[in-house]
């Protein structure tokens, strides 16, 4: 024999009662002994306390209320019933039995007062409603089925609103009827009676309780919940998008869960049929041939360590502490006492081994009658200055890991905290079941959603990670950034267990929000299309608010305003990748600043870009000296752009078309003057100087330009271009002089000792840089390892494939680093 159980949305509407109907079609085709429970049509229950309440107010709109609920009936069974003698006989059997509701609602109304046992009667009215039309809609199937008032056989205490069972009376009822009743028995959920034909009810989770008393009064083989999800899921699906169902859990794993709030089970109430190890299993009545969640006594000890994260939404922490506490026996039984005696329900307890406070989280109505209850109980001490007031701290979550290997597995904390911090997610307070069945850490509430997605991301290997980003600029580097990413989601989703959402655009006039992440085919419609203009600290404070679990900020402008964010960004724990040079290169303090604050927070500040764009420069360099070797010296080409250029310029055509052209390929900046001035290498080479330990500031790089008078007084970039136009014989002679001497162009950028030098030179072919091409960058190290054949770094330098590129490699270095 199995037990069914179908509660209220299970049965909200006639369509899904033809859904459950087909699905007990083929139990009983099947040939399987069942039985079945149905709670009242979807908020029914609801609806007959409000119109109690409005009748004992002695507001006559009662009637309206009650008019829906009869007339919503009547419709159901006007859609559900086609044979004309059941559809007639059903409805005739309502009106009558709605007839008997209406004279009650009538008397409370008259007399004013709907007392805890008229209202268990009133609410009997659900159940009984819901079952008796669908027993008749299974009849019309072909099932035999047999309506059952569960207050024949179900026997309880007077206790109006949860009463109490009497567990043995009614198992010997239940035996008793089930014996004598063949058919398909369909039962009333929630309701029982007491003495005297008393009608009462189960209280919460009550049709579950129903089903349960059942399945132990008849040593059911299975107890089947059928709900509106699919089984008990890892996570709150509302909360995390990728929680999945649990295929098997323990008893106990099924109370952890549900006491943080999985609404599924309500585990308390299955206990007459836990206790005779039935399993359950969790079904969903949209999809009926999934196996959903089975719940029962059988533990697998290689099975996953965590089933399930779950969480408690709103809680407040109080806390007791003094130096009075030290070494007293009692105290604690002195707080948790008073709470008791308050009627105040504690939901976590801590304690540090210095016994110098003791903390416990409370729902937050509960707070100040707590703090109330402790503060009474030490009136003394705290008079006396040994035990201090008692702290509160509200809008706070709990957040928990549950699962019953936990505690054969070592690492599982470890893993819990670095997800967190990862995060910038702060632990208010710690504690864990001595079951080990939970670790459940207290957060401040607006974290909770992006602690429960980092944690599930961490312990659930089928899950991938998904990174959120925040891209600022979407010029040349930021769109082809995009494009690749588009291109390699579902590679990195399979073989990198990584997923980049962008969930932040913005370019110099509008950004675009989206935290399920916007479309990368369509991206550009969208920013178009998008309502909000730019606005940096709204960006900023936008990518705050929706704290997203590893959320990361790109800079692709070249843009001077943003490097005053990064700070704050940083201090946010958002990790930030860059190929924008000035946050870096300005000056050394704020950039000291910057390291100093990614590295307090345990995130990451990046920029490998900035030098030799996705050439690795800065982390070869980096490398060397976390390895113990000492710089001497760096020299190199720096600029994509003027390698180009130089190596282009042979004379045949002016000096400004090549420059022209260097720009249209994306090698310079999108002010060229920076590149041709000797800017933007001087920024290069002093981010090298930094990386190696010089303090060094932008006064310190000597720059010698090479372009002639008045080119930088251009008060435009297309006035630069009429100044390089203008000077065409001088460049022409610059060129000239040196092909002359067999000699070519290059603006070498040098670091030495803490000398930084930048210019133009006229370079031999014994010279390592006069066979550079293209756009290639060369950066020579010399170093105590590398001091006769020095370490080079060579390849193109600029464009916007290659510097995405980097950037892109950035992103997913810092997502792998994430929890
Ligand atoms: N082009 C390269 O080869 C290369 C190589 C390494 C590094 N970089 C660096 O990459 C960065 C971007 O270069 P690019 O070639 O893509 O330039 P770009 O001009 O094509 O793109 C920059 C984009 O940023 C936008 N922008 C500027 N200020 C903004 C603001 N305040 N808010 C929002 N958007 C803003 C601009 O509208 C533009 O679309 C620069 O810092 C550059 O130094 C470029
Ligand atoms: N404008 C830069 C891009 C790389 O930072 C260059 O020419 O090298
Ligand atoms: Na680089």
């Amino acid at each position: 024999m199995k037990v069914l159980k179908f509660g209220g949305s299970s049965v909200a509407q006639p369509d899904r009662i033809r859904g459950i109907v087909n699905i007990l079609k083929g139990y009983y085709a099947s040939g399987d002994h069942f039985t079945v429970v149905f709670s009242a049509f979807g908020g029914v229950t609801d609806s007959l306390i409000e119109m109690s309440a409005l009748a004992a107010r002695g507001d006559d709109r009662y009637g309206q209320l009650f008019q829906e609920f009869a007339d919503r009936h009547q419709s159901a069974i006007n859609d559900l019933l086609t044979d004309d003698r059941l559809r007639d006989e059903t409805a005739g059997q309502m009106r009558r039995s709605h007839e008997v509701l209406k004279n009650l609602l009538y008397g409370i109304f008259l007399v004013r007062e709907a007392s805890p046992r008229t209202m268990d009667y009133v609410l009997s009215f659900g159940e009984r409603s819901s079952s008796y039309i669908i027993t008749q809609c299974m009849q019309q199937a072909g099932i035999p089925a047999e309506y059952l008032d569960a207050r024949r056989i179900l026997k309880t205490d007077k206790t109006f609103g949860n009463a109490k069972v009497a567990f043995d009376k009614s198992y010997d009822k239940i035996r008793e009827h089930y014996r004598e009743h063949p058919q398909v028995q369909v039962v009333t959920g929630f309701i029982a009676s007491a003495k005297g034909g008393l009608t009462t009810t189960l209280g919460r989770g009550g049709s579950d309780y129903t089903a349960s008393l059942l399945a132990a009064g008849l040593d059911a083989s299975a107890i089947e919940i059928w709900t509106d999800v699919s089984g008990v899921l890892t996570a709150d699906p509302r909360r995390v998008k990728k929680a999945f169902t649990i295929p098997r859990m323990t008893y106990a794993e099924a109370m952890e869960m549900s006491h943080f709030g999985a609404k599924v089970i309500y585990p308390p109430t299955l206990m007459p049929a836990l206790q005779k190890r039935i399993p359950l299993y969790i079904k969903n009545t949209f999809e009926p041939d999934f196996p959903g969640t089975k719940v029962s006594e059988e533990s697998d000890k290689n099975g996953v360590a965590v089933r399930g994260i779950s969480s408690i939404n709103d809680v407040a922490l109080c806390t007791v502490s003094g130096t009075g506490m030290f070494g007293v026996p009692g105290i604690a039984g002195r707080i948790f006492g008073s709470l008791a005696v308050a009627g105040i329900n504690v939901i976590l307890i801590t304690q540090g081994s210095s016994e110098h406070a003791i903390s416990f989280a409370v729902q937050p109505t509960a707070a100040d009658r707590a703090k109330e209850a402790v503060e009474d109980a030490f009136a003394f001490e705290i008079e006396r200055g040994v035990v201090n007031r008692v702290k509160v701290e509200k809008d706070l979550s709990v957040v928990a890991i549950i699962g019953e290997n936990m505690r054969y597995q070592p690492g599982i904390s470890g893993r819990l905290f670095r997800a967190l911090g990862k995060n910038g997610i702060n632990a208010v307070a710690i504690a864990q079941g001595s079951s080990e069945l939970n670790v459940s850490v207290v957060i401040s509430r607006e974290d909770e959603t992006k602690a429960l997605n980092a944690l599930h991301e961490a312990f659930f290997l089928s899950d991938y990670k998904t990174l959120h980003l925040f891209i600022i600029g979407v010029g040349l580097i930021g769109g082809t950034l995009l494009k690749q990413i588009e291109q390699q989601n579902a590679y990195l989703r399979e073989r990198r267990g990584m997923e980049v959402k962008v969930v932040g655009l913005a370019n110099t006039k509008k950004m675009l929000f989206d935290a399920e992440g916007i479309d990368l085919a369509s991206w550009k419609k969208r920013l178009v299309a998008s309502e909000l203009t730019t606005d940096l600290p709204v960006f900023v404070g936008r990518m705050r608010s929706l704290n997203l679990s590893n959320s990361i900020f790109v800079d692709n402008t070249a843009d001077d305003k943003i490097a005053s964010f990064y700070e704050s960004i940083l201090d946010d724990s958002i990790s930030i990748s860059t190929p924008n040079k000035i946050a870096t290169s300005s000056g050394y303090l704020q950039y000291q600043r910057l390291k100093n604050i990614a590295d307090k927070r345990g995130v990451q500040f990046r920029y490998e870009t900035n030098v030799g764009a996705g050439l690795p420069v800065i982390s070869t360099l980096r490398d060397l000296i976390d390895s113990g070797d000492r710089i001497n010296k760096i020299e190199g080409v720096l600029s994509g752009s003027l390698s180009y250029i130089f190596n282009n310029f042979d004379g045949s055509r002016p000096f400004a078309e090549i420059v022209r052209e260097a720009k249209d390929k994306g090698f310079t900046e999108p002010d060229p003057r920076i590149d041709l001035s000797g800017k933007d290498v001087a920024r290069k080479i002093l981010i090298l100087g930094r990386e190696t330990g010089i303090p060094l500031d932008p006064e310190h790089v000597s720059v010698e330009g090479f372009l002639p008078e008045g080119a930088m007084e251009a008060k435009s970039v297309d006035g630069f271009f009429s100044v390089l136009e203008e000077n065409g014989d001088y460049f022409a002679e610059l060129q000239q002089r040196a092909a002359a001497d067999g000699k070519a162009l290059r603006m070498i950028a040098t670091l030495e000792g803490e000398e930084a030098t930048v210019g133009v030179q006229a370079v031999g072919n014994d010279n390592p840089f006069y066979t550079l091409s293209g756009s290639d960058n060369m950066i020579v190290f010399t170093s105590d390892r590398y001091r006769v054949r020095p370490l080079v770094v060579r390849g193109p330098g600029a464009g916007a494939e290659v510097t995405a590129a980097g950037v892109f490699a950035e992103i997913i270095q810092i997502g792998s680093s994430l929890s």
